[in-house]
């Protein structure tokens, strides 16, 4: 670990948004999850969610361009279980839905708690999920295609939720608790030692001014 390396991690954690996430309902293609969580990184998504009824862990493509190191991502066995842990943490889920009641992506306030929920490629958002989020938006369409690729669609919006926060000032100083940022800052210097240490049951230790392990 040089210094010039933990002087990236920690630029990177001082603007993660703990509160800004995307849920990904059966998105099941390895390039579309991981183009996702490629844009996640790139927003500052701290944790992402996945609901994906096999229980398996999702796997990744190369376009993810390693962001599954950088985001989290929880898998949630149904629908029912993403939206009640998401909405017991205050978020409002935006669902991504090409549905008559959808307004505008555009006339959403993403600085406040937000999750986007994006549907399965083939079949869209589910109707329980529908049913289960606060409301629904939509990039609109002006051809002849009635959408977008779902990772198109995940950017679209999580771009502008970045183009908000960001004139809210939410980048300018770091949004984690201090003591996510310092578990986070040690798995992503050290995520060897962080698993050996996870597994032991132990804690992490604390690092200097450089990053090294004290
Ligand atoms: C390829 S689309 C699914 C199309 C599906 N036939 C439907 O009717 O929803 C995959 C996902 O991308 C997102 N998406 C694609 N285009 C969108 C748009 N114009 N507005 C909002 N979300 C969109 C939605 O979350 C959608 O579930």
């Amino acid at each position: 670990m040089t210094p010039e390396r933990y002087r990236r991690l920690r630029d990177v954690l001082d603007k993660r948004q703990p509160d800004l996430t995307v849920l990904m309902e059966n998105v099941h293609k390895p390039h579309n999850l991981s183009a996702i969580l490629r844009t996640a990184d790139a927003v500052g998504v701290y944790e992402a969610h996945a609901v994906n009824p096999t229980g398996g862990v999702p796997t990744f493509h190369d376009t993810s361009g390693g962001s599954e190191k950088w985001v989290y991502l929880r898998v949630h066995p149904n629908v029912e279980a993403a939206l009640e842990h998401l909405k017991g943490r205050g978020f409002t889920v935006y669902a991504a839905n090409l549905s008559e009641r959808a307004v505008d992506y555009r006339e959403v306030d993403y600085t406040r708690p937000s999750a986007v929920l994006l549907g399965a490629e083939k079949w869209g958002v589910s109707p329980r999920a529908a049913e289960l989020a606060d409301a629904d938006v939509i990039i609109p369409m002006m051809g002849m295609v009635q959408s977008l690729n779902v990772s198109v669609a995940a950017a679209v919006i999580l771009f502008e939720a970045q183009c908000q926060r960001l004139a809210a000032g939410l980048y300018a100083r770091p949004r984690l608790d201090p003591e996510t940022y310092r578990r986070t800052l040690f798995e992503w210097a050290y995520p060897r030692e962080a698993a050996v240490l996870r597994r032991q049951g132990l804690p992490y230790p604390p690092l200097d001014e450089e990053g090294r392990i004290v």
